[in-house]
């Protein structure tokens, strides 16, 4: 097996993937999902003057000189609530009951709020403050003119995002639709969780984990299945799988075992491989293959190797799919222990960050645990440790990939 550095096998698995053709999806549904084109506000927000409190609507002019004991009274002369309009134009001496949010009328230049006021008696008010003209008023497009770049392709659809885009009234947004994903975990010794194991067997975790995992980059999960480690079951599995599926991700026979099985039936069944094998740890057996019109990515089967393998090509492959590339955020950090490594393979340590007193930033790098599970739970993202070097001691500077607040970029198509 030979194997490709880490950068060119990403390179190449991801310039043979084309994005999805972009699709108007209900606001809702789009949930988690990416922007697929620029969007500019249609409309002013708010779209004319409107009342920032409950109060009264005035001629500024009516309140100068004025306060508690020499009030000045106004005629009470309109009623405007929010999404109605004044039936007045405002004139000197009278003033308009007027709510939050609700357009000011003609003639008026300022509001007072109720606090500030007294009523006398139906149909008058007592103003107990001056206020200056454009007190209390939002003006047209305050929050947002008409035509200014709100948001732009790649953006993640999140809840404020949605709440933006209803606010310009639209009902439905243009994006890739999430792939549709089918994974297969592998292996003899496993055993359905809610059934009894045996000291001999394992339970299966890897369809759980790789399905959350593919959520987790927007991708729909149609198909959760598990094959023996038998040649034809596989084959016919296989086969079957990929007609239902944008992309198939196995877990587990990925290696050089007797009965690792999953690359020899998918070259059989005519998968043509891009990637086969990764300088990569952990996660080197892992491989990226298309079979027919689906992407096919062969995950190592020890849990934590399929988390990174997934990382660095399931998951990159269907952010391309939705159009995006996921740009991480890098810094420099110390590592706080050492590790033995191979040179020319690309190692992923999970960790965490901790600012010391000096202000340096180190990474709490985390030993391998035997199913490699561990490592990831809480891991704020991985120390990368480059092909180029062999052993790392403790001290030593490296760039660590934060998962936090990652930025989407649009990709051509
Ligand atoms: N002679 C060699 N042996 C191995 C090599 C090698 O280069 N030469 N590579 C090693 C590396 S690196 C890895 S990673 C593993 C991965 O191999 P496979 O993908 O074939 O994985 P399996 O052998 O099927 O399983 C490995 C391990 O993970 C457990 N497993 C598998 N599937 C699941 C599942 N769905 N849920 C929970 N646990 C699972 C399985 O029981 C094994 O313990 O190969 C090395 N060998
Ligand atoms: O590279 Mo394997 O993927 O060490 O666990």
């Amino acid at each position: 097996m030979s194997l490709a550095p880490l950068a060119t096998a990403r390179k190449t698995a991801l310039d043979a993937l084309r994005p999805a053709p972009p699709v108007r999806m209900p606001l809702l549904e789009a949930l988690g999902h990416f922007l697929a084109q620029d969007v500019t506000a249609a409309r002013s927000l708010p779209g004319c003057p409107v009342s920032a409190m409950d109060g009264y609507a005035v001629r500024a002019e009516d309140t100068s000189d004025v306060n508690r004991d020499r009030p000045a009274r106004l005629r009470v002369v309109d009623t405007i609530y929010a999404g109605h309009l004044p039936s007045r134009v405002l004139q000197p001496g009278e003033a308009s009951r007027i709510f939050t949010g609700a357009p000011l009328p003609e003639g008026a230049n300022a509001i007072v709020r109720q606090e500030a006021t007294v009523v006398p008696e139906a149909g008058l008010v007592d103003i107990c403050i001056s206020v200056p003209p454009g007190k209390d008023i939002r003006p047209t497009g305050e929050d947002l003119l008409a035509g200014t770049p709100l948001l732009r392709a790649g953006q993640r659809l999140e809840a404020s995002v949605l709440g933006v885009l209803a606010s310009m009234g639209d009902t439905h947004v243009l994006v890739r639709p999430p792939p549709r994903v089918a994974v297969l975990a592998t292996g003899d010794e496993l055993v359905s969780p809610g059934t009894p194991a045996l000291p001999h067997q394992v339970y299966e975790s890897n369809l759980v984990l790789v399905a959350a995992l593919a959520r987790e980059a927007g991708a729909h999960v149609v198909a959760l299945e598990r094959s023996r480690d038998d040649a034809e079951a596989l084959r016919s599995t296989l086969q079957r799988l990929t007609g239902e599926a944008d992309m198939l991700i196995t877990t587990g026979g990925a290696s050089v075992g007797e009965k690792d099985f999953v690359k020899r039936m998918l070259s059989e069944l005519g998968a043509s491989f891009l990637v086969d094998g990764v300088a990569l740890k952990p996660g080197k057996p892992v491989a990226v293959a298309r079979l027919g019109t689906t992407a096919v990515v062969v995950l190592p089967g020890t849990p934590g190797a399929a988390t990174v393998a997934f990382d660095q090509f399931a998951r990159p492959l269907l952010l391309r799919h939705q159009g995006v590339a996921e740009e991480r955020q890098r810094v420099r950090v110390r590592l706080d222990d050492g590790r033995h490594k191979q040179a020319g393979f690309t190692y992923l340590v999970s960790g965490t960050l901790e600012t010391r007193e000096d202000g340096q930033v180190w990474a709490r790098i985390r030993t391998q645990d035997f199913g490699q599970h561990l490592q990831n739970v809480d891991a704020e993202g991985y120390a990368v440790l480059p092909p180029g070097r062999a052993d790392f001691v403790p001290g030593d500077e490296v760039d660590f990939e934060r998962f936090d607040r990652p930025r989407f970029l649009p990709v051509e198509p």
